[in-house]
Protein backbone atom coordinates (compact mmCIF):
# COMPACT_ATOMS: atom_id res chain seq x y z
CA UNK A 1 0.00 0.00 0.00
CA UNK A 2 1.05 3.63 -0.35
CA UNK A 3 1.06 6.29 1.83
CA UNK A 4 -0.32 9.96 0.92
CA UNK A 5 0.70 13.11 2.86
CA UNK A 6 -1.61 15.95 1.65
CA UNK A 7 -1.01 19.75 3.02
CA UNK A 8 -0.31 17.87 6.33
CA UNK A 9 -0.38 20.35 9.48
CA UNK A 10 0.72 20.05 12.71
CA UNK A 11 0.75 22.53 15.74
CA UNK A 12 1.97 22.35 19.16
CA UNK A 13 -0.16 24.56 21.03
CA UNK A 14 0.08 28.26 19.07
CA UNK A 15 3.27 26.81 17.20
CA UNK A 16 2.97 25.38 13.90
CA UNK A 17 5.73 22.83 13.31
CA UNK A 18 4.31 21.32 9.97
CA UNK A 19 3.55 23.52 7.14
CA UNK A 20 1.28 22.05 4.81
CA UNK A 21 3.89 19.31 3.17
CA UNK A 22 2.24 17.24 0.53
CA UNK A 23 4.56 13.56 -0.61
CA UNK A 24 3.44 10.12 -1.19
CA UNK A 25 5.39 6.97 -1.20
CA UNK A 26 4.70 4.15 -3.22
CA UNK A 27 4.33 0.60 -2.57
CA UNK A 28 7.60 -1.43 -1.85
CA UNK A 29 9.40 2.42 -1.84
CA UNK A 30 11.79 3.46 0.57
CA UNK A 31 11.91 6.79 1.51
CA UNK A 32 13.80 9.27 4.03
CA UNK A 33 12.65 12.31 5.84
CA UNK A 34 16.01 14.14 6.27
CA UNK A 35 16.69 17.85 7.95
CA UNK A 36 18.10 19.16 10.71
CA UNK A 37 17.21 18.49 14.10
CA UNK A 38 13.64 20.25 14.65
CA UNK A 39 12.61 20.61 11.02
CA UNK A 40 9.89 17.93 11.73
CA UNK A 41 10.51 14.69 10.74
CA UNK A 42 9.52 12.91 13.24
CA UNK A 43 6.22 14.67 13.91
CA UNK A 44 5.53 14.04 10.62
CA UNK A 45 6.03 10.19 11.03
CA UNK A 46 3.78 10.69 13.98
CA UNK A 47 0.76 11.63 12.33
CA UNK A 48 1.80 9.12 9.69
CA UNK A 49 1.35 6.92 12.77
CA UNK A 50 -1.47 7.98 14.74
CA UNK A 51 0.72 8.71 17.72
CA UNK A 52 0.47 12.57 16.91
CA UNK A 53 -2.62 14.07 16.15
CA UNK A 54 -2.54 16.22 13.19
CA UNK A 55 -4.29 20.26 12.84
CA UNK A 56 -4.97 19.74 9.02
CA UNK A 57 -4.10 18.18 5.49
CA UNK A 58 -5.05 14.65 5.23
CA UNK A 59 -3.30 11.05 5.37
CA UNK A 60 -4.14 8.22 3.24
CA UNK A 61 -2.84 4.77 3.97
CA UNK A 62 -3.31 2.83 0.57
CA UNK A 63 -7.06 4.13 -0.18
CA UNK A 64 -8.14 4.79 3.34
CA UNK A 65 -8.11 8.28 4.69
CA UNK A 66 -6.23 7.71 8.67
CA UNK A 67 -6.81 11.33 8.95
CA UNK A 68 -8.15 13.84 7.98
CA UNK A 69 -8.89 16.52 10.74
CA UNK A 70 -11.39 19.10 8.48
CA UNK A 71 -13.62 15.95 8.29
CA UNK A 72 -13.25 14.53 11.86
CA UNK A 73 -11.45 11.85 10.84
CA UNK A 74 -8.66 10.75 13.38
CA UNK A 75 -8.10 6.93 13.01
CA UNK A 76 -6.34 5.14 16.22
CA UNK A 77 -2.49 3.93 15.33
CA UNK A 78 -3.72 0.21 16.28
CA UNK A 79 -6.43 0.55 13.57
CA UNK A 80 -3.59 1.77 10.68
CA UNK A 81 -1.88 -1.13 10.06
CA UNK A 82 1.34 0.25 10.66
CA UNK A 83 4.80 -1.31 12.01
CA UNK A 84 7.28 1.30 13.99
CA UNK A 85 10.53 1.13 15.08
CA UNK A 86 11.86 3.85 17.51
CA UNK A 87 15.33 4.95 18.38
CA UNK A 88 14.90 3.72 21.97
CA UNK A 89 14.03 0.21 20.72
CA UNK A 90 10.77 0.61 23.19
CA UNK A 91 11.09 -2.71 24.29
CA UNK A 92 9.98 -3.80 27.76
CA UNK A 93 12.55 -5.40 29.87
CA UNK A 94 10.45 -7.08 32.28
CA UNK A 95 9.17 -9.18 28.78
CA UNK A 96 10.62 -11.96 27.14
CA UNK A 97 11.94 -11.12 23.58
CA UNK A 98 8.64 -13.45 22.30
CA UNK A 99 6.46 -11.23 24.76
CA UNK A 100 7.53 -8.45 23.66
CA UNK A 101 7.32 -9.33 19.90
CA UNK A 102 3.97 -10.63 20.35
CA UNK A 103 2.15 -7.88 22.27
CA UNK A 104 0.67 -5.76 19.03
CA UNK A 105 -0.66 -8.97 18.36
CA UNK A 106 -2.02 -9.35 22.07
CA UNK A 107 -3.62 -5.97 22.68
CA UNK A 108 -5.46 -6.70 18.78
CA UNK A 109 -6.55 -10.09 20.54
CA UNK A 110 -5.46 -12.00 18.21
CA UNK A 111 -5.60 -16.14 19.35
CA UNK A 112 -2.44 -17.47 21.25
CA UNK A 113 -2.05 -20.07 18.79
CA UNK A 114 -1.80 -17.48 16.05
CA UNK A 115 0.30 -14.87 18.04
CA UNK A 116 3.01 -17.77 18.68
CA UNK A 117 2.95 -19.20 14.99
CA UNK A 118 3.72 -14.84 14.13
CA UNK A 119 5.87 -14.50 16.46
CA UNK A 120 7.96 -17.30 15.60
CA UNK A 121 8.11 -16.09 11.61
CA UNK A 122 8.88 -12.47 12.67
CA UNK A 123 11.83 -13.53 14.89
CA UNK A 124 12.46 -15.62 12.11
CA UNK A 125 12.90 -12.83 9.43
CA UNK A 126 14.90 -11.22 11.32
CA UNK A 127 17.30 -13.97 12.34
CA UNK A 128 16.44 -14.33 16.60
CA UNK A 129 14.52 -17.50 16.37
CA UNK A 130 16.77 -18.71 19.23
CA UNK A 131 16.29 -16.11 21.53
CA UNK A 132 12.49 -16.03 21.92
CA UNK A 133 13.00 -16.76 25.67
CA UNK A 134 15.81 -14.68 26.57
CA UNK A 135 15.18 -11.02 28.54
CA UNK A 136 15.90 -8.16 26.31
CA UNK A 137 19.03 -7.29 29.01
CA UNK A 138 20.32 -10.51 28.14
CA UNK A 139 20.88 -9.14 24.17
CA UNK A 140 23.48 -6.60 22.68
CA UNK A 141 22.04 -3.58 21.02
CA UNK A 142 21.72 -4.89 17.82
CA UNK A 143 19.64 -7.64 19.14
CA UNK A 144 17.86 -5.66 20.78
CA UNK A 145 17.15 -3.18 17.68
CA UNK A 146 16.18 -6.95 15.96
CA UNK A 147 13.82 -7.22 18.69
CA UNK A 148 11.98 -4.05 18.04
CA UNK A 149 11.90 -4.59 14.06
CA UNK A 150 10.30 -8.14 14.85
CA UNK A 151 7.61 -6.46 16.75
CA UNK A 152 7.25 -3.48 13.92
CA UNK A 153 6.32 -6.70 11.29
CA UNK A 154 4.80 -9.02 13.41
CA UNK A 155 1.48 -8.49 12.56
CA UNK A 156 2.12 -7.86 8.68
CA UNK A 157 2.36 -4.24 8.84
CA UNK A 158 1.03 -1.91 5.16
CA UNK A 159 3.66 -0.01 5.65
CA UNK A 160 6.78 0.57 8.15
CA UNK A 161 7.86 3.53 9.76
CA UNK A 162 11.30 3.95 11.42
CA UNK A 163 12.32 6.93 13.89
CA UNK A 164 16.32 7.07 13.76
CA UNK A 165 16.28 3.26 14.39
CA UNK A 166 20.29 3.02 14.16
CA UNK A 167 21.28 6.08 16.20
CA UNK A 168 22.23 3.79 19.64
CA UNK A 169 24.84 1.27 17.27
CA UNK A 170 27.99 1.83 16.78
CA UNK A 171 28.88 2.97 13.69
CA UNK A 172 29.99 -1.40 12.43
CA UNK A 173 27.18 -2.67 13.26
CA UNK A 174 24.69 0.59 11.89
CA UNK A 175 26.45 -0.36 8.53
CA UNK A 176 25.07 -4.20 9.05
CA UNK A 177 21.72 -3.02 10.10
CA UNK A 178 21.36 -0.69 7.22
CA UNK A 179 21.49 -3.55 5.01
CA UNK A 180 18.80 -5.62 7.08
CA UNK A 181 16.71 -3.15 7.32
CA UNK A 182 16.60 -2.61 3.52
CA UNK A 183 16.52 -6.18 3.01
CA UNK A 184 13.42 -6.44 5.48
CA UNK A 185 11.39 -3.61 3.33
CA UNK A 186 12.05 -5.33 -0.14
CA UNK A 187 11.23 -9.10 1.38
CA UNK A 188 8.09 -7.53 2.88
CA UNK A 189 7.23 -4.98 -0.44
CA UNK A 190 6.10 -2.65 1.79
CA UNK A 191 6.20 1.54 1.73
CA UNK A 192 8.69 2.85 4.22
CA UNK A 193 8.87 5.98 5.79
CA UNK A 194 12.68 6.52 7.61
CA UNK A 195 13.48 9.90 9.55
CA UNK A 196 16.92 10.37 10.06
CA UNK A 197 19.39 13.31 10.17
CA UNK A 198 22.33 11.32 8.78
CA UNK A 199 22.85 11.95 4.84
CA UNK A 200 24.99 8.98 4.32
CA UNK A 201 21.93 6.46 5.75
CA UNK A 202 19.46 8.49 4.21
CA UNK A 203 21.73 8.34 0.62
CA UNK A 204 22.74 4.83 0.88
CA UNK A 205 19.52 3.33 2.07
CA UNK A 206 16.36 5.54 0.05
CA UNK A 207 14.72 5.31 -3.56
CA UNK A 208 13.74 8.98 -2.34
CA UNK A 209 14.98 11.41 -0.08
CA UNK A 210 12.62 14.41 1.34
CA UNK A 211 15.08 17.12 2.74
CA UNK A 212 13.03 19.23 5.28
CA UNK A 213 13.47 22.08 7.20
CA UNK A 214 11.80 24.71 9.67
CA UNK A 215 8.58 22.06 8.84
CA UNK A 216 8.92 22.54 5.10
CA UNK A 217 10.07 20.40 2.69
CA UNK A 218 13.25 21.89 0.74
CA UNK A 219 13.52 19.32 -2.18
CA UNK A 220 12.72 15.78 -2.85
CA UNK A 221 14.23 13.04 -5.11
CA UNK A 222 16.17 10.50 -5.93
CA UNK A 223 19.61 10.38 -3.81
CA UNK A 224 21.49 11.20 -7.18
CA UNK A 225 19.28 14.35 -8.17
CA UNK A 226 19.38 16.03 -4.66
CA UNK A 227 23.36 15.44 -4.74
CA UNK A 228 24.12 16.67 -8.25
CA UNK A 229 21.41 18.64 -8.42
CA UNK A 230 20.42 20.53 -4.93
CA UNK A 231 18.29 23.56 -5.84
CA UNK A 232 19.52 25.60 -3.26
CA UNK A 233 22.57 26.20 -0.65
CA UNK A 234 20.70 24.33 2.10
CA UNK A 235 20.15 21.14 0.49
CA UNK A 236 23.58 21.10 -1.30
CA UNK A 237 25.07 21.71 2.61
CA UNK A 238 22.99 19.33 3.74
CA UNK A 239 23.28 16.38 1.47
CA UNK A 240 26.90 15.20 0.77
CA UNK A 241 30.16 17.62 1.50
CA UNK A 242 30.63 21.26 -0.72
CA UNK A 243 31.53 24.72 -0.99
CA UNK A 244 30.17 27.65 -2.30
CA UNK A 245 32.17 30.54 -4.24
CA UNK A 246 29.60 33.76 -4.04
CA UNK A 247 29.02 34.94 -8.14
CA UNK A 248 27.38 37.57 -9.51
CA UNK A 249 25.95 37.68 -13.64
CA UNK A 250 27.55 38.91 -15.85
CA UNK A 251 26.05 41.82 -17.08
CA UNK A 252 23.76 40.29 -20.12
CA UNK A 253 24.37 36.94 -19.60
CA UNK A 254 27.62 36.47 -20.25
CA UNK A 255 29.31 34.27 -17.46
CA UNK A 256 29.49 34.56 -14.08
CA UNK A 257 32.05 36.44 -11.65
CA UNK A 258 33.18 35.64 -8.63
CA UNK A 259 34.20 38.48 -5.67
CA UNK A 260 37.89 38.22 -6.33
CA UNK A 261 37.13 39.37 -10.56
CA UNK A 262 37.41 35.71 -12.31
CA UNK A 263 35.01 34.39 -14.38
CA UNK A 264 34.17 30.90 -14.38
CA UNK A 265 31.94 28.08 -16.23
CA UNK A 266 29.06 27.60 -14.40
CA UNK A 267 25.92 24.91 -15.12
CA UNK A 268 23.23 27.71 -14.55
CA UNK A 269 20.38 25.57 -15.70
CA UNK A 270 19.13 26.42 -12.29
CA UNK A 271 18.79 29.94 -12.98
CA UNK A 272 15.92 31.88 -12.80
CA UNK A 273 16.77 35.40 -12.95
CA UNK A 274 15.88 36.58 -9.84
CA UNK A 275 17.87 35.69 -6.18
CA UNK A 276 21.41 35.43 -5.84
CA UNK A 277 23.34 32.87 -6.17
CA UNK A 278 26.37 31.14 -5.19
CA UNK A 279 28.52 28.13 -7.01
CA UNK A 280 28.04 24.95 -5.32
CA UNK A 281 31.56 23.02 -6.11
CA UNK A 282 31.85 18.91 -4.65
CA UNK A 283 35.32 18.03 -2.73
CA UNK A 284 36.10 15.17 -5.66
CA UNK A 285 34.87 17.18 -8.54
CA UNK A 286 38.22 19.19 -8.29
CA UNK A 287 41.64 18.44 -8.91
CA UNK A 288 44.81 19.97 -7.55
CA UNK A 289 47.43 21.26 -10.36
CA UNK A 290 50.69 21.89 -8.36
CA UNK A 291 52.10 24.65 -11.25
CA UNK A 292 49.74 27.73 -10.17
CA UNK A 293 50.13 29.07 -13.94
CA UNK A 294 48.49 25.53 -15.33
CA UNK A 295 44.51 26.86 -14.72
CA UNK A 296 42.06 27.18 -18.01
CA UNK A 297 40.12 30.40 -18.75
CA UNK A 298 36.80 30.05 -16.96
CA UNK A 299 37.65 26.21 -15.36
CA UNK A 300 39.82 26.80 -12.69
CA UNK A 301 40.94 29.30 -9.98
CA UNK A 302 44.00 30.25 -8.25
CA UNK A 303 44.04 29.94 -4.47
CA UNK A 304 47.00 28.44 -1.84
CA UNK A 305 46.36 25.35 0.37
CA UNK A 306 45.12 26.40 4.15
CA UNK A 307 44.70 23.37 5.82
CA UNK A 308 44.85 19.37 5.08
CA UNK A 309 42.92 16.54 7.53
CA UNK A 310 44.66 13.27 6.49
CA UNK A 311 41.10 10.81 6.28
CA UNK A 312 42.64 7.87 5.10
CA UNK A 313 41.54 6.79 1.82
CA UNK A 314 42.74 11.00 0.42
CA UNK A 315 42.90 13.90 2.17
CA UNK A 316 40.76 16.52 2.53
CA UNK A 317 42.51 19.97 1.67
CA UNK A 318 40.78 23.36 2.10
CA UNK A 319 42.16 25.93 -0.41
CA UNK A 320 41.71 29.89 0.16
CA UNK A 321 40.80 30.54 -3.49
CA UNK A 322 40.26 34.64 -3.64
CA UNK A 323 39.04 34.53 0.14
CA UNK A 324 36.64 31.50 -0.56
CA UNK A 325 37.63 28.20 1.33
CA UNK A 326 37.16 25.46 -0.97
CA UNK A 327 37.25 21.77 0.23
CA UNK A 328 38.92 19.11 -2.37
CA UNK A 329 39.51 15.56 -1.87
CA UNK A 330 43.13 14.47 -3.40
CA UNK A 331 44.96 11.10 -2.89
CA UNK A 332 48.11 12.95 -2.96
CA UNK A 333 50.19 15.30 -0.65
CA UNK A 334 50.45 18.87 -0.44
CA UNK A 335 52.24 21.49 1.86
CA UNK A 336 49.84 23.67 3.77
CA UNK A 337 51.23 27.12 2.52
CA UNK A 338 51.38 25.56 -1.15
CA UNK A 339 49.88 27.93 -4.30
CA UNK A 340 48.09 25.46 -6.33
CA UNK A 341 45.80 26.12 -8.88
CA UNK A 342 42.10 24.18 -8.72
CA UNK A 343 40.64 22.59 -12.02
CA UNK A 344 36.92 21.39 -12.12
CA UNK A 345 34.41 21.32 -14.96
CA UNK A 346 31.08 23.30 -15.27
CA UNK A 347 29.29 19.99 -14.67
CA UNK A 348 31.28 20.42 -10.86
CA UNK A 349 30.46 23.93 -11.03
CA UNK A 350 26.62 24.27 -10.19
CA UNK A 351 24.56 27.45 -9.44
CA UNK A 352 22.57 27.25 -6.74
CA UNK A 353 19.86 29.84 -5.03
CA UNK A 354 21.43 31.26 -1.32
CA UNK A 355 18.54 33.81 -0.53
CA UNK A 356 20.07 37.05 1.48
CA UNK A 357 19.18 36.63 4.73
CA UNK A 358 17.96 33.23 5.07
CA UNK A 359 21.11 31.62 5.94
CA UNK A 360 20.50 29.31 3.16
N1 LIG B 1 5.32 17.45 22.34
C1 LIG B 1 5.77 18.62 21.86
N2 LIG B 1 5.36 19.80 22.37
C2 LIG B 1 5.79 20.98 21.87
N3 LIG B 1 6.66 21.09 20.84
C3 LIG B 1 7.13 19.95 20.30
C4 LIG B 1 6.71 18.66 20.77
N4 LIG B 1 7.34 17.71 20.02
C5 LIG B 1 8.09 18.39 19.13
N5 LIG B 1 7.97 19.73 19.29
C6 LIG B 1 8.63 20.77 18.46
O1 LIG B 1 8.28 20.55 17.11
C7 LIG B 1 9.39 20.83 16.25
C8 LIG B 1 9.65 19.62 15.38
O2 LIG B 1 10.09 18.55 16.18
P1 LIG B 1 10.48 17.12 15.61
O3 LIG B 1 10.74 16.21 16.77
O4 LIG B 1 9.48 16.71 14.62
O5 LIG B 1 11.84 17.44 14.87
P2 LIG B 1 12.87 16.45 14.21
O6 LIG B 1 13.15 17.00 12.88
O7 LIG B 1 12.39 15.05 14.27
O8 LIG B 1 14.12 16.65 15.15
P3 LIG B 1 15.09 15.57 15.84
O9 LIG B 1 15.99 15.06 14.76
O10 LIG B 1 15.83 16.41 16.85
O11 LIG B 1 14.22 14.52 16.45
C9 LIG B 1 10.54 21.21 17.16
O12 LIG B 1 10.63 22.61 17.17
C10 LIG B 1 10.15 20.67 18.50
O13 LIG B 1 10.68 21.47 19.53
Amino acid sequence: MSITVENLVKRYGAMTVVHGISFEVGRGEFVSLLGPSGCGKTTTLRCIAGLEDAAGGIIRIGDRIVSAPDQDILIPPHERQVGMVFQSYAIWPHMTVGENVGFPLSIRKVSAADVAKQVDEALGIVGLGPFKDRHPSQLSGGQQQRVALARAIVGRPKVLLFDEPLSNLDAKLREGTRVEIKRLQRKLDVAAVYVTHDQEEALSMSDRVIVMDGGRIEQAGTPKELYRSPVNRFVADFVGRASFIDVVRVEGGAGWRTPSGALIDVDDSSFNGAGTYQAMLRPEGIDIMEDANAGKPGRSLPGTISDSHYLGAYTEYVVDAGGAKVKVHSKRDFDVGSPVMLRFSPENCRLVSSPAGTGK
